[in-house]
Formats: C-alpha cells, structure tokens, sequence
C-alpha cells in the first residue's frame, strides 16, 4: 500500500492535529485519547467528560511545581474532576498564573493503572512544541473510536521508538550564498523525514574533510539572532561566529532550528513571561514542565558527518555540546571559546548557565 501513510508519516500528521486542537488516538496494550491541553476548546472538553472518567497527564516537573505527587516519576496523572472546567485545566498546564493564584489544589494524582499513554501524551505534545500537558481517556476499541470520529489513530509500539530516536535528514539543497563576512558562502538545507524542522548548514570558503574544521552549531533564537535581544548573547555569538570564519576563511555554522533550547518560541516567551516575574532561565522551564535543555544536538553530529566532516575546533562554552559530538562521532580537536555579547539585562542570565548549565565563561 505505497500511498498510506508509515508510522512517522502518522505521528507528523498527530502533531499538527494535535497543535490544532484535534484529538489523536493512541493504540496499543492501553488504548486512549489525547487531547493537547494548549489547544483544548470547551465543547472538546465537555465531550471529553461525557466518554469517562479523564486524566489531566503533567510532566513531573511541572507536578513538582504544583506539589502534585507523581506516582511515576517523569509524568503524573491528576484525576479530573467532574465539574472541571476549561479555565481549572489551562491553569495547572500553565505556570502564567502560579503566582497570583497558587492554590491549584487539593490535587489528586493517580498511582494505579498504567502510566504509558500519559507518558507518551507529554512525549508527543512536547515533540510539537505545545505546553506538555495532556487530557487523557481510556478506549475500549481504539480502531473503531478513531474511524467513528475520523481521527489519527498512532501505535504505541511503534511511536515510542520514534519519539526518542533521530528522525533521519537528507540534503534538500545546496547554492552558493555570499554573505558579509565571506562572498565563498555556501547554505545548505537538511530537511528531516518526520516532518519537523529544516535545519541550515552555512559552509564558508572550502573547509578540508581531512582536517578539524572551525564549527559552530547555533540554536535558533528569533529574538537574539533577528530582533536583537539583549536578553541572550545569541545574535553576537552567530556574528562572532561568522566572522571568525570569514577571518580563517574556512568553517561551518550550523543553524539548528530547536528555538528556545527546543521548547519553541511560544514557549520561550512563557519562559521570559516567568522571568519577569523573578524566575532564573532552568526555573522558568521547569515550571513550564520542560527539562533545562530539550534540544537534540544528535542532529548537528549527524549534518557534519553528512557534509563529509569527522572533527571540529568548535566555537561554544557549553561542554554538553562537546560530550554529545563526541559521543555521536565527530572528534572535538578543540574548544573554540565564544564569549561575546554581555549586556546588563543578560548579565544574571549568563551566570545561571554558568553556575547551573556548566557553561565555561
Ligand atoms: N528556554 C529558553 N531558551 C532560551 C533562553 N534564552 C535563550 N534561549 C535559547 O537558547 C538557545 C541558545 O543556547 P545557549 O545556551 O545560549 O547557548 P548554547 O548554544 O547552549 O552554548 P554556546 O555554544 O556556548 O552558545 C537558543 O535556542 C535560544 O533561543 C531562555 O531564557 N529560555
Ligand atoms: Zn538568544
């Protein structure tokens, strides 16, 4: 059947119905419905609660914040109350409003029955950039429910592997781009088969494949990269970047489209939303219910190797990025320190990634 769509054909379609506000049905030994909390309307809702007996499915960190137990670690169930209401759901996924009204609870959390649905709900939800927090029901026939009711029906067993695996990239494209700093440039485009993000790889001058090449892989950051924030030091350090290469004449920027360390723009706006009123840059995240770092820099080792390289003197003060190439094949001849941009407004930033990131300043 070469036209129906193959499992990660099936969790890309899950993830722009679910950033739509369209349920997705999860088969497996525990069938259920998902529905993204971010994008939950209240005729949904109310529907919802007519089906049985629904589980609001939370990161442990966000549960942390609430001081909700999770009985499973990484992900907890609060039962539903009957009389919830949208306002009672969007207010323990989103962290907005902790300060002003803290008294979410009393919460109950489920400890018996199976957690992997839950699990795979935040997985999922995450993967599509939306706040990690999912409604979850329980499906006697799940084949039946997604046909009846004309939604995606994902497997269990064959989602969970791709949720944590790299989906593989191809080059799309490659021309000549002269750029300020070096007129022999040169952008590629990687475009990844699970229909997430693209990713640009910036090639100056003609590197040697045999020789530590001068790299720098960049996260994306719309507002320190374009707007010029003076919140980051993102947007000097991809012009230091370039310009460095410009100098040498030869190197790679990788420009990785994993906003926000990965949560997304919309997120990392919460997060900012969250500084502002006293939060550092990991605390702010994990309210949110995010780890410090969702970003996957597998993909950066795996563009190298696909441009022929195999070792890099890599501009970064982030050491995580130096074990994870490494790890992934590519050979870190050297560290190439990038301290630039510091401004008053990033001054209390910059030392919270030092103290609890382990970024070398
Ligand atoms: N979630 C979140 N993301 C942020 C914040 N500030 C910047 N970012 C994102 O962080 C990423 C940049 O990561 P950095 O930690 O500055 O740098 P790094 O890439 O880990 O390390 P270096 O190689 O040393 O620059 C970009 O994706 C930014 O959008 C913030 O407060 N919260
Ligand atoms: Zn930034």
């Amino acid at each position: 059947m070469p036209f129906a769509p193959d499992p990660k054909e099936m969790l890309a379609r899950a993830r722009a119905d679910l950033r739509m506000g369209v349920p997705v049905v999860m088969d497996g030994p525990a069938p259920a419905l998902i529905l993204a909390t971010e994008t939950l309307t209240p005729e949904r809702l109310a529907f919802a609660q007519t089906l049985g007996p629904v589980d609001l499915a939370l990161t442990g960190r966000r549960a942390a914040t609430l001081k909700a137990r999770a009985y499973d670690g990484d992900v907890a169930r609060v039962a539903l109350p009957n009389d919830a209401t949208l306002g009672w759901v969007r207010g323990l996924a989103d962290p907005a409003d902790d300060l002003r009204k803290p008294m979410k609870g009393p919460l109950v959390t489920r400890r018996d029955g199976d957690a992997s649905p839950h699990r795979l709900a935040v997985l999922l939800i995450k993967s599509a950039q939306l706040l990690p927090a999912a409604l979850v029901l329980s499906l006697d026939d799940a084949g039946g429910f997604a046909q009846k009711h004309g939604l995606t029906r994902l497997q269990a067993a064959s989602v969970a592997p791709l949720l944590q695996s790299l989906s593989p990239l191809s080059e799309v494209v490659a021309a000549r781009l002269p750029i300020a700093v070096s007129e022999a440039g040169r952008l590629h485009v990687f475009r990844p088969e699970d229909g997430s993000e693209e990713h640009y790889a910036m090639e100056i001058g003609k590197p040697a494949r045999n020789a530590p090449v001068l790299a720098r892989l960049h996260s994306a950051c719309f507002t320190g990269d374009l707007m010029g924030s003076l919140k980051c030091d993102c947007g000097p350090q991809l012009h230091a970047a370039l310009a460095q290469m410009g100098d040498e004449g030869a190197g790679v920027l990788l420009y990785l489209n994993q906003e926000g360390r990965g949560i997304g723009l919309a997120n990392k706006m919460r997060a900012y939303s969250l500084q502002d009123q006293g939060f550092d840059t990991v605390e702010a995240n994990h309210r949110l219910g995010f780890e410090d770092d969702e970003r996957d820099f597998r993909i950066g080792a795996d563009i190298l190797k696909k441009l022929g390289f195999s070792s890099v003197r890599l501009l970064t003060n982030n050491p995580a990025k130096i074990a994870i190439m490494e790890k992934h094949g590519i050979h870190v001849a050297e560290r190439v320190p990038l301290q630039v941009g510091k401004t008053a407004h990033n001054e209390a930033y910059l030392s919270t990634k030092a103290t609890k990131s382990g970024h070398l300043f």
